[in-house]
């Protein structure tokens, strides 16, 4: 009888085990089983909390997508099968266990490579890859602000400003963009001395009126979404004369607020044509080897064509996206799909 009890026991296992790797899709009235994409996952409680939401592991599950939380305790090959591993963590260790994870289970797509995330954390590096594109079409010019690195030697700033030509006023952004609240303390000055007073390494940016909007273009794989969002306003000659300071600004373009409805001047709020985002998102994705990244853009005020790129960040937050939920799962079951096609190939 205690026989009897283990066996239906194991038994209840194994049958648990398969539900867990297999779900019967009903489809036309037959049922065909269809293997799950699991998707590993290890992300900040943050991240977790404005990405994990319910509307999106709801959907994931419909369409078949498993996601799984990673105990950073415990060896990544212990846990799993994954498929995907999705992260964004920044700390040293974790880029370790993850490349040595990739070496080891190369069979699992890690969203995304550990080196490529690393580039976009020196926003001297970050931006180089849209500077040597040069992009120029019939829809427009894409550029970076002018910008110089400060290293050490902060007294040195007007020196180095003037000798490279720089316009004023200057956006002195933290070098490292490590996700960290002190590496989002932005500041504007009207003149060069009182950039003498922050603290290197920063880089200082020429500051490009836009007619106080931005687009937050969203890269998920071969998907794109552009919203809007308010951001600093213009700088007039007038300001500009009045004011010899230092201004440490807010963050500015991550409220939840959009301006998607806000009542713009339509040349400033009209959208960046979508063939040239086409085009751009195509080439980034490939120069800078990532599948999941934002880019913050401008347009130039006064222009109708000439666009800046600003700042790229790996992993945005995409839960303020409309519509996150199925542009996500769609990719996430394209390359589990994929994968499964090329391994029964
Ligand atoms: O450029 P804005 O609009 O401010 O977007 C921010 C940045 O991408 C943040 O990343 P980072 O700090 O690395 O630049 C990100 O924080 P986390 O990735 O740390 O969560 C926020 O995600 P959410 O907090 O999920 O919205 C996102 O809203
Ligand atoms: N060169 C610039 N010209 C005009 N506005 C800028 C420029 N750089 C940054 N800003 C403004 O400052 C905000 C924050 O700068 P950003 O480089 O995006 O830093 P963060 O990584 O903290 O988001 C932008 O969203 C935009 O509103
Ligand atoms: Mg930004
Ligand atoms: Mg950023």
């Amino acid at each position: 009888m205690r026989l009897m009890d283990e066996v239906e026991k194991e038994e209840e296992k194994v049958v648990e085990e398969v539900q867990d790797q297999w779900c019967l899709v009903v489809n036309a009235g037959f049922a065909s089983p269809k293997k799950f994409v699991v998707v590993g996952y290890a992300l900040t409680s943050k991240k977790i909390k404005s990405f994990m939401q319910p509307k999106l592991e709801g959907l994931a599950r419909n369409k078949g997508i498993l996601f799984v939380a990673i105990d950073q305790n415990r060896p990544l090959s212990e846990q799993g099968p994954f498929d995907i591993v999705l992260h964004k963590l920044s700390c040293k260790e974790w880029r370790q266990v993850l490349e040595d994870y990739r070496q080891s289970h190369p069979e699992v797509t890690v969203l995304d490579p550990p080196d490529c995330i690393q580039h976009l954390r020196n926003r001297q590096h970050m931006l180089q890859a849209v500077a040597e594109m040069n992009f120029s079409d019939s829809y427009g010019k894409v550029g970076v602000p002018r910008q110089l690195v400060i290293k050490r030697d902060a007294s040195a700033v007007p020196e180095l400003v003037n000798r490279a030509g720089l316009n004023l006023p200057l956006v002195a952004k933290p070098l490292v963009a490590d996700g960290s609240a002190k590496s989002h303390e932005l500041s504007l000055a009207y003149e060069p001395y009182s950039l003498q007073k922050l603290e290197p390494p920063f880089v200082l940016q020429e500051f490009v009126n836009h007619g106080g909007v931005l687009f937050k273009v969203y890269i998920v794989g071969d998907a794109i979404k552009v919203v809007r969002r308010f951001s600093l306003p213009d700088v007039s000659k007038w300001e500009h004369s009045k004011d010899a300071g230092i201004y440490r600004f807010p963050r500015v373009s991550c409220a939840a607020a959009s301006a998607d409805d806000a009542d713009l001047d339509p040349i400033v709020g009209e959208l960046p044509p979508r063939p040239l985002l086409e085009k751009l998102a195509t080439e980034l994705r490939w120069r800078l080897g990532l599948r999941l990244f934002n880019l913050d853009m401008i347009r130039e005020y006064g222009t109708r064509d000439r666009f800046y790129v600003i700042d790229i960040n790996y992993f945005p937050g995409y839960g303020k996206m409309p519509e996150y939920e199925h542009i996500f799962t769609d990719f996430l079951l394209k390359l589990g799909n994929g994968k499964y096609k090329k391994k029964s190939g």
